[in-house]
């Protein structure tokens, strides 16, 4: 019998309410053990919680009850909807942890059981964790579609064309056992292969848009020493466009920030924070700012004058949309060439104008920019392998073999029962789960 998990799904942090979430075959003796009453099933009640053993009033509280299979995760699931004050929480949770075959859930661990007990399949699973990351409109709603089965359903239908194909295959092969030449159509198999083909790869030229929206359009403020590239930062930080988040690279400037522009995360990272540290947890930080400025979208020099802009150079061999920008614009003896761009950091002169460039590379990088159907690096490296192996089955079809086309078929369709994580994702699952927070 499977432990039962228990977590604070809510978030840490003082707040007026807690949720936490026990799931599993202990669910319900917790639930009549530490409420007054356990509330019918899928409805809530509002009791006493008690610590069963000293008898003492841990909480006054709302009850969930979800009895199995109807729940998140199919399983027996109870909530406690408690008052978020820490000790509240840490009574709560103690007193869980003392009922025979309850643990802590591991992070993403609930989601886990819904997927193994059918209740979501593995691109659902991924969509759910997009959307717990979401920081801007446009990321919620890619999430939200991927949740709610935009690919799935897709790639269920190419399965099943390529399942009636098989069908077809499979019964020439038959009546050739019985002496009759195979009425084998294998032109109207290619000519559906290829218009398979043809969705697969239309789905796949979505990635790109997805993965901008998934991981954000990153650009790189570099430049010499003190041409103002942490003040760039800071002022677009404290400007008109919407900071989601800001990530220190220790106490001192900003390293990154993460600003939306119309609901696409861009990225906006100072090289002057990536240097050498000694400390591990500055070393994380810094090693995923390296990481994403080595994959910049877009590189902004920034400099006081012409002079410095050697260094500008490196980014140009490696072919990087690259920006001179001039900084400092604001002092008195400053001088323009007409093709520059020019902002003070100080006043705020020529931020908007730096703005609306950052928004028109991103436009031209993403293109197509309708909404992405393949939002993982997972998802599109099966979505490949599929695309390859329908390729084969292309070539193949014409020969006049069917137990060979047959078997390419059915290569084929596995492919694609990966994506949805039927079969042939045992390896990834932990990875795939560890990127849930806790309580998820
Ligand atoms: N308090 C609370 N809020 C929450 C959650 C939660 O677990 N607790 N969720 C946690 O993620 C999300 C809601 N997700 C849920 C998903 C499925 C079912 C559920 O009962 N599924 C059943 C019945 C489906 C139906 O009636 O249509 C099932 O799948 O059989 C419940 C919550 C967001 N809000």
């Amino acid at each position: 019998m499977s432990d039962t998990i228990y977590a604070v799904s809510s978030g840490i942090g003082r707040a007026g309410v807690a949720v936490i979430r026990i799931s599993g075959p202990q669910a319900r003796t917790v639930g009549e053990a530490m409420a007054s009453a356990l509330p019918a099933d899928r409805t809530i009640g509002y009791s006493v919680l008690r610590d069963p053993g000293s008898g003492d009033v841990l909480d006054r509280g709302l009850v969930l009850w979800f009895a199995a299979p109807r729940s998140f995760t199919g399983e027996d699931c109870l909530e406690f909807q408690i008052h978020g004050g820490r000790a509240v929480i840490a009574a709560v949770l103690r007193t869980i942890g003392t009922f025979p075959a309850c643990r802590p859930a591991e992070p993403g661990e609930f989601t886990k059981r819904a997927y193994l007990n059918g209740k979501m399949d593995l691109t659902s699973v991924e969509g759910l964790a997009d959307l717990i990351d979401s920081d801007t409109e446009l990321q919620r709603q890619q999430a939200m579609r991927q949740y709610e089965g935009g690919l799935a359903r897709r790639v269920d239908g190419w399965r099943l064309r390529l399942i009636e194909l098989m069908a077809l295959v499979e019964a020439s092969i038959d009546f050739a056992d019985e002496g009759e030449a195979p009425a084998f159509q294998s032109q109207a198999i290619v000519d559906e292969l290829e218009r398979l083909r043809g969705e697969v790869r239309a789905a796949l030229a979505t990635s790109r848009h997805g993965e901008i929206v998934r991981e954000g359009f990153v650009v790189l403020i570099s430049g010499p020493p003190n041409a103002g590239k942490s003040s760039l930062l800071n002022a677009i930080a404290q400007r008109d466009v919407a900071i989601v988040s800001d990530i220190p690279g220790t106490t001192r400037d900003l390293v990154e920030v993460l600003i939306d522009l119309d609901g696409v995360p861009v990225v906006l990272v100072d090289s002057a924070g990536i240097r050498e540290t000694d400390d591990p947890v500055e070393r994380i930080g810094i090693d995923r700012v390296r990481r994403r400025a080595e994959h910049a979208d877009l590189v902004l020099w920034l400099s006081e004058a012409k002079a410095d802009d050697a260094g500008a150079e490196a980014y140009r061999k490696d072919g990087r949309p690259l920006v001179l920008v001039r900084t400092k614009a604001d002092r008195a003896d400053f001088k323009l060439d007409s093709s520059e761009l020019a902002i003070s950091a100080r006043t705020g002169e020529g931020l908007p104008d730096l703005i609306g460039l950052i928004r028109s590379s991103v436009s031209d990088l993403d293109k197509h920019g309708e909404p992405a159907i393949v939002t993982s690096d997972r998802q599109r490296l099966v979505l490949l392998d599929a695309e390859a192996r329908l390729g084969r089955a292309i070539a193949v079809a014409p020969l006049g073999q069917p137990e060979l086309l047959a078997e390419e078929l059915r290569r084929c369709a596995l492919a694609f029962a990966r994506v949805s994580g039927k079969v042939g994702v045992e390896d990834l699952l932990d990875s795939i789960f560890a990127r849930f927070c806790f309580g998820k």
